[in-house]
């Protein structure tokens, strides 16, 4: 049977934003977070525990995935959370979308503590917030057609009769830009970007505020890439839908953003309006971020492009986690981990080197 395709666009920017985002709705956050921490503890098989036993090596089992994580996301928002693979990112996704509980901290949800919600507020909070992912093929039923791909879940859940399911799909693929002829078709029928339609549609059924889309564009070809992008705004616009764009890369997440949170190794280390991000960098770590991009402009052109590995978080460094890899790194940055300070309205940033200088004669 015949694949679909998507259409050529072009490609993302590197950098900036290409659609001018309109301004997030001022007031209560929609969701908050306030000193969430997720860690996994890692079994230790039996050489480990027999190691441990004889004192030969003192093992450490625990991966702090994420760290103490304040954020306020208010209605309408987008933020992106960037950072290199295996900072955190999708933990951090996960436990916003219910997944994965916390290990710490609080998760408030339209101003309500998600730990003390009662059922039917548990039940509106997770359908509120759906997550979309990397690989539509992996995250969707090979053996559904779309029209339950789409359909079942809001029957189930009662948004919609059995009877208007069909309907209800049909709108919802329009929506997304799919043909509703197609909804009797099966996942592999579709090219990629078109499966990410699918998934995307499969996510607005639900009638979510909050939609977390973790590496939603990473699998796909750069000009489908922005036809995706385009389509988040489309529906953000359409629906007052507030995102969290998960992306290990800065460039794709500077297209849709309002603001942007940078993490290193399961800590915010920089958080600041897409704009400031781009122009006016405060962590080293943003700024080797921003150097890898294609397209360096003047602004960026001393930034030094990213040195070694990410540490394992099963033993992240002392003092500053980033220190074993940042240019500026001084001795204070290996005993003392800095706090993420207030650099202006909406800055903050976690470096020794942003503090003010000590007043003279202090
Ligand atoms: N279920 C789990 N059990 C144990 N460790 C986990 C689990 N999920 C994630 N981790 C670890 O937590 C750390 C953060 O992983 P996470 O997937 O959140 O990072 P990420 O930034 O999203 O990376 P990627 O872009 O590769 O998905 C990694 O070291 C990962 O191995």
């Amino acid at each position: 049977m015949k694949t679909m395709t998507d259409t050529a666009t072009p490609a993302i920017p590197s950098a900036a934003p290409a659609v001018a985002a309109p301004a997030p709705a001022a007031g209560a956050p929609l969701l908050e977070l306030r000193g969430i921490s997720k860690r996994f503890v890692q079994p230790v098989d039996l050489a480990g525990r027999l190691a441990n036993l004889l004192g030969a090596r003192n093992q450490p089992s625990v991966v702090h995935a994420v760290s103490d994580v304040d954020l306020q996301v208010r209605p309408g928002e987008v933020i992106g959370v960037v950072g290199e693979s295996g900072c955190g990112k999708s933990t951090l996704g996960r436990v916003i979308a219910g997944i994965n509980p916390p290990s710490a901290g609080e998760l408030r949800y339209e101003g309500k503590p998600v730990a003390a919600m009662t059922a039917a507020e548990r039940k509106a909070y997770g359908l509120g917030v759906q997550m979309i992912f990397q690989n539509p093929m992996a995250s969707l039923n090979p053996r559904m057609r779309v029209l339950d791909i789409v359909g079942e879940a809001p029957v189930v859940h009662g948004l919609v009769p059995a009877s208007g399911k069909a309907e209800y799909v049909a709108g919802l693929m329009r929506q997304v830009g799919l043909d509703p002829d197609y909804a009797q078709r099966y996942p592999h029928q579709f090219s990629g970007g078109q499966r990410q339609r699918i998934g995307i549609a499969r996510a607005l059924a639900l009638k979510p505020r909050l939609i977390v889309c973790d590496e939603a564009v990473a699998a796909l070809d750069v000009s489908i890439q922005a036809q995706i992008l385009n389509l988040f705004l489309e529906l953000r616009e359409r629906l007052s839908l507030t995102y969290l764009f998960i992306s290990h890369n800065l460039g794709v997440v500077g297209h849709v953003s309002d603001r942007v949170v940078i993490m290193y190794l399961g800590r915010v280390v920089e958080v600041a309006p897409t704009e400031v991000i781009f122009s006016r960098p405060a962590h080293p770590y943003t700024r080797a971020l921003l150097a890898e991009l294609p397209e360096l402009d003047a602004v960026r052109r001393d930034y030094q492009p990213i040195q070694g590995e990410l540490p394992s978080p099963l033993r992240p460094p002392s003092g500053c986690a980033f220190h074993p890899r940042c240019p500026h790194a001084f001795d204070r940055c290996k005993v003392e981990r800095p706090e993420l300070r207030r650099l202006q309205d909406g800055h903050l940033s976690a470096c020794h080197l942003n503090e003010p200088p000590a007043p003279a004669g202090a």
